[in-house]
């Protein structure tokens, strides 16, 4: 027992992740997956399904997340933490449900989850305890007994997620020219989703925004002393789905580049704060369509990278996964967070980023499973 890093109570982690097509004829389906029971436009739907196409039908997240899951077995294998790492996605295989039963057959009596998502929302976190919850049923109905699943903390403010975004930030300001380098505005992008989903995100409400801006701020922060440069800098949003009449978070991006070329701004550093890998949220909404919008400007930009599979996020896992572990284990465990937030909660309460209509969530003190 020796340097062997202690995990108990958990026997696995299991990535929680979005899922994406791997080719055409997976692209109908998985947009179906997506979108069954969300009232989203079928005109959006087709146009959603021609970023897809644009890309031969293949969406680079599960490549990502493939990564990512190497990263995270190579980290614990070399720090000595022995603890198994399962995938599972919400929308495409590996199915959540699937893998469960995996882990289920294994043996395993406590998961740890990691959703790829940093920061509290219904999409970003009570989306994913509800297909937990949704999965957990469908094993517990073939008679089997799942194991129980908790959920690590909100990440965003974790200096192995930020130090990567800043250090992505930093490299992109190396592309620009010179001469623009000094006045560019550091636009930094996360997923639109509508204003009343904003309003009910994390325990008190209000957490996605105050968590973005809070990112934001420091990396920020981060690049101004690694550069001794001031840069503005704003928070925006992008891929806003979802009927017009109901207002969703602004303003759009590509607005938002329109805004800067009209102020002057000599360049902008685009920052996918709100995503983990360069899917295609990124590949489409940002590195298509806001630099065709900034090409027709002839305003200077560049997209800086996202964490990706690196080795500093995976030891991020790792010392937030052993932090947990030994929380459950009455420990009072030191919780890195960076700036003035503080360590996000370990246990969302109930009706966390609940939508009006509270569907039964697994990982939260609302749990229907032990
Ligand atoms: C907050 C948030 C994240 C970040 C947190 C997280 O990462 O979880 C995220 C990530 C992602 N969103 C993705 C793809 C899509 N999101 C959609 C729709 C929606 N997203 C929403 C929010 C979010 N989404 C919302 C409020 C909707 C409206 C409908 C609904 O309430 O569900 C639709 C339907 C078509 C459309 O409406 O655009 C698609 C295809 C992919 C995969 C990319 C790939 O394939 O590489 C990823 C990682
Ligand atoms: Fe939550």
């Amino acid at each position: 027992m020796s340097d062997a890093l202690d995990a108990r109570p958990y026997d696995a982690l299991l990535l929680l992740s979005f899922g994406g097509p791997e080719g055409p004829d997976d692209v109908v389906p998985f947009l179906e997956n997506v979108t069954r029971g969300r009232g989203i436009p079928r005109e959006r739907l087709e146009e959603v399904g021609q970023h897809y196409f644009l890309f031969g039908g293949v969406s680079p997240i599960n490549a990502q997340n493939r990564a990512l899951l190497d990263a995270l077995r190579k980290d614990f294998a070399g720090s000595g933490l022995d603890l198994p790492v399962y995938w599972g996605n919400r929308n495409w295989a590996p199915y959540l449900t699937d893998v469960l039963r995996e882990i289920t057959r294994d043996g395993r009596r406590r998961v740890l989850v990691l959703a790829t998502s940093a920061y509290a929302s219904y999409s970003g976190c009570r989306q994913y305890r509800e297909n937990l919850a949704e999965s957990l049923a469908a094993l517990v109905a073939e008679g089997l007994e799942p194991p129980r699943v908790d959920k690590l903390r909100h990440f965003f403010n974790h200096p192995g997620f930020l130090g990567p975004v800043a250090d992505g930030v930093i490299a992109s300001l190396d592309e620009l020219p010179a001469a623009v380098r000094d006045g560019a505005h550091l636009v930094f992008t996360t997923h639109s989703i509508p204003d009343e989903a904003a309003d009910a995100s994390g325990p008190r409400g209000g957490a996605y925004v105050a968590q973005h801006l809070e990112a934001a701020r420091l990396v920020a922060d981060a690049v101004r002393e690694a550069t001794g440069v001031e840069r503005p800098w704003q928070l925006v949003y992008q891929s806003r789905s979802g009927p017009p009449h109901v207002p969703w978070l602004e303003p759009d991006v590509c607005d938002h580049l329109e805004a800067l070329h009209r102020a002057d701004a000599p360049a902008a550093v685009l920052v996918p704060i709100g995503f983990v890998s360069d899917h295609m949220e990124v590949l489409y909404d940002l590195d298509t369509e806001a630099r065709a919008k900034a090409d027709e400007l002839g305003l200077p930009a560049v997209r800086s990278a996202t964490v990706g599979a690196d080795p500093r996020f995976a030891a991020a896992v790792r010392e937030l996964t052993l932090e947990r572990a030994a929380a459950e284990r009455g420990e009072s465990p030191r919780r890195r967070a960076l700036g003035t937030l503080g360590p996000s909660h370990d246990v969302c309460p109930a009706g966390c980023c609940a939508a009006r209509v509270a569907r039964p969530a697994a990982a939260g003190a609302d749990s229907p499973f032990a």
